[in-house]
C-alpha cells in the first residue's frame, strides 16, 4: 500500500513539475531527481537512439546530473553497454535485473512502435515497486523525449546552418580579401619593375608592401659577405618608411633563421613574441620573417609585425607573404644582375677610354718620333721630302720666292777620326740643336738630310732673307767654338760648316729635285772655295 502511495506521489509531482518545465533537459532532469527522491535511486541514466547508436543523454549519480546534447557515446560506460540495452528492451516492456544489492530498472521508451530511448534506474534491492508501475512514465517520457529530441535536433540543425552560413560568409570575405590582395601584389610587382634603381625598388617594396597588404611594419635586410647583413628600408615605431642603410650586424642565430634560411622555407611566423626596433624591444605581437632567395642561395629577409595596431594575421596572409617574398626576391635578383652589368659596362667603358687615351698618346708620340731624326731630334729627311714638295707647289701657285740652304759640317770625317764616332755624334747633336733654334718663321723647316748634312727650307723668303739665314748659321756655329785639333790648311781650329744657298720662284718647268741639285752645287762651291762660308747660286 505504501508503495502505491509512493507511486501516486511520484506521478503527481512529475505531472506538476513537467507542466512548468521548458525543454527536454528540464523534463529529463526532473524525472531523475524525482526518482531519486521518491525511491532512493542511486544511479540513473537516460540513453537515446541517436544516429543509429545508443548514446547517453543524461547521467545522474551521487556527483550530480550530467545532461549532454548532442548525446555522447556510451563506449566509456562499462556499467551499461549497448548490448545490455538491446537485450533489455527486446520485449518492449519494463523489466528488472538484479546486480548485487541493486535492482536495475530498464524502462524502454517507445514511440509509434519504435524504441527511441531507455531509462535505466538503479534502485535499492528492497524496492517493492513492480516494474510495470513505470509503464505510464515510460509512455509519458517517450512522448516528451520524441518531441524534445525533434525540436532540439531542428534547433541544432538551424544553429548548425547558421554557423555554416557564418563560416561561409567569413571564408567568402577572406577569399575576397585574398583576391584583392593578389591584385595588390600584382600592382606592387609592377611598381617594383618600374623603380629606377635598387634602392628605389626596396623603398617601394617596403612602403607599398605595408599599404597594400595591410601590415603595420616591414623592413628588408640583405645579406652581405662574412655572415653579415645590412638594413635597406624599414618602418619606424610610428609607421613611417625610413632609410635603414645605417644598420649592419651579424646574421642573428635566432629561431626564424633556422626556420627559414636553414630549412630553405619562405615564411616563419611567431605569435605572442617581443617586437623590436633597432634591436630594442618596443612591443609584443606576431612577427613574420620571409626569406629572400636567389635560387638556392638566401639573399636576405623581410621582417613584418603588428606593432602599431595589434591586428591579427589572417590565414590568407601566409600565402600572400610567401608570394610577396617571392616577388621581392625576383626583383632583387634582377636588379642585382642589372646593376652589376651596368657596373661592368662602366668599368669596361672606363678601361676603353683609358686605353684609347693611352693609344692616342702613344700614337702621338710615334707620330712625333717618326718625324724626328733619332740622333739629333730635329726633323728627318722624310719630313723634309714631304715639306719641300708641298711648299714648292704652294709657292708655284702663289708665285712666291722659295729659298733653300744646305749646310754641311766641314771635314767631319777627320773629326770622327780624331775624336771617335761617339764624339762625332755629340758634335752633330750640338750643331743640329744650334741651327734648329735659329729660324722660327712659320713654314720654315730645319731638318737633318743625312750624315753631317742639314737643310733649311725657307718658303716665301727671298734671296736676302736666305743670305741672312746663311750668315746667321755660319756665325752661330763659329760661336760654338767647338775644338777641332787637326791641321787643315784653310781652317781655324774650330768646327765650321759650309752652306749652299739658292732662291727661286718655282715654275712648272722646274722641280724640287732640280732645285735641290742647284743648292747642292752652291754647297759644293762653298766647299771648293775653302769652306766655313756660304755660296749662292
Ligand atoms: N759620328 C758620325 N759621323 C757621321 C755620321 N754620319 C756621317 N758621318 C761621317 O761624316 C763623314 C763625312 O765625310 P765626307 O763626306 O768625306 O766629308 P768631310 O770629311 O766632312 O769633308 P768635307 O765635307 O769635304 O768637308 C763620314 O766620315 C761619315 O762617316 C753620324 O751620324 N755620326
Amino acid at each position: 500500500m505504501a508503495s502505491q502511495k509512493q507511486l501516486s506521489i511520484f506521478y503527481q509531482r512529475i505531472i506538476e513539475q513537467w507542466g512548468n518545465a521548458h525543454g527536454l533537459r528540464t523534463v529529463c532532469e526532473l524525472t531523475c531527481r524525482n526518482f531519486s527522491e521518491s525511491f532512493g535511486v542511486i544511479h540513473s541514466q537516460l540513453l537515446v537512439a541517436y544516429k543509429s547508436t545508443w548514446k547517453t543523454l543524461l547521467d545522474m549519480d551521487h556527483e550530480g546530473i550530467h545532461y549532454q546534447f548532442p548525446p555522447i557515446d556510451v563506449v566509456s560506460n562499462v556499467r551499461i553497454t549497448s548490448e545490455h540495452v538491446t537485450k533489455a528492451i527486446s520485449n518492449h516492456r519494463p523489466q528488472y535485473t538484479t546486480h548485487g544489492n541493486i535492482k536495475r530498472l530498464w524502462l524502454p521508451l517507445e514511440r509509434r512502435s519504435n524504441i527511441i530511448g531507455c531509462l535505466i534506474v538503479d534502485l535499492p534491492s528492497e524496492t517493492q515497486q513492480a516494474c510495470e508501475d513505470f509503464s505510464l512514465l515510460a509512455t509519458l517520457l517517450a512522448s516528451e523525449l520524441d518531441a524534445g529530441l525533434l525540436s532540439q535536433t531542428i534547433k541544432d540543425e538551424h544553429l548548425g546552418r547558421r554557423s555554416a552560413e557564418r563560416e561561409l560568409q567569413i571564408s567568402q570575405h577572406e577569399q575576397q580579401n585574398l583576391l584583392q590582395q593578389l591584385q595588390s601584389l600584382h600592382e606592387i610587382s609592377f611598381k617594383l619593375w618600374r623603380a629606377d634603381s635598387m634602392n628605389s625598388m626596396l623603398f617601394t617594396a617596403v612602403d607599398e608592401g605595408k599599404k597594400q597588404l595591410h601590415l603595420d611594419r616591414m623592413a628588408i635586410f640583405l645579406f652581405a659577405k662574412n655572415q653579415r647583413m645590412r638594413g635597406t628600408y624599414g618602418t619606424d615605431i610610428h609607421g613611417n618608411t625610413v632609410d635603414e642603410h645605417y644598420f649592419e650586424s651579424e646574421i642573428p642565430d635566432l629561431w626564424f633563421t633556422a626556420h627559414t634560411v636553414s630549412n630553405e622555407e619562405y615564411l616563419a611566423i611567431e605569435n605572442n613574441t617581443p617586437l623590436y626596433h633597432d634591436l630594442k624591444q618596443v612591443g609584443f605581437g606576431w612577427s613574420a620573417y620571409i626569406s629572400l632567395w636567389d635560387e638556392d642561395t638566401p639573399v636576405g629577409w623581410i621582417a613584418c609585425d603588428n606593432l602599431l595596431t595589434g591586428m591579427p594575421l589572417h590565414d590568407y596572409h601566409h600565402y600572400l607573404l610567401k608570394q610577396f617574398g617571392f616577388i621581392v626576391s625576383q626583383h632583387i635578383v634582377r636588379r642585382q644582375a642589372e646593376e652589376s652589368l651596368i657596373r661592368l659596362n662602366k668599368e669596361l667603358e672606363q678601361r676603353v677610354t683609358e686605353r684609347t687615351a693611352e693609344l692616342e698618346r702613344v700614337n702621338a708620340r710615334l707620330e712625333i718620333i717618326s718625324k724626328l731624326d733619332p740622333l739629333t731630334e730635329v726633323y728627318n729627311r722624310r719630313v723634309f721630302d714631304q715639306k719641300i714638295m708641298e711648299e714648292w707647289h704652294r709657292a708655284e701657285r702663289h708665285q712666291l720666292p722659295f729659298s733653300l740652304l744646305i749646310m754641311d759640317v766641314d771635314h767631319f770625317k777627320m773629326y770622327n777620326d780624331q775624336y771617335g764616332h761617339a764624339a762625332g755624334d755629340q758634335c752633330l747633336k750640338v750643331i743640329a740643336s744650334t741651327l734648329a733654334k735659329l729660324e722660327r718663321r712659320s713654314g720654315s723647316l730645319f731638318a737633318r738630310f743625312g750624315g753631317e748634312e742639314f737643310v733649311l727650307l725657307l718658303p716665301g723668303q727671298d734671296h736676302n732673307a736666305a743670305i741672312f739665314a746663311a750668315k746667321r748659321a755660319l756665325s752661330a756655329i763659329q760661336k760654338l767654338q767647338l775644338p777641332r785639333e787637326y791641321g787643315v790648311d784653310d781652317a781655324r781650329n774650330i768646327v765650321t760648316i759650309s752652306i749652299g744657298v739658292s732662291t727661286m720662284i718655282p715654275s712648272i718647268h722646274g722641280s724640287p729635285d732640280e732645285f735641290f741639285k742647284r743648292v747642292d752645287m752652291a754647297l759644293y762651291e762653298a766647299k771648293s772655295q775653302g769652306r766655313n762660308r756660304y755660296c749662292v747660286i
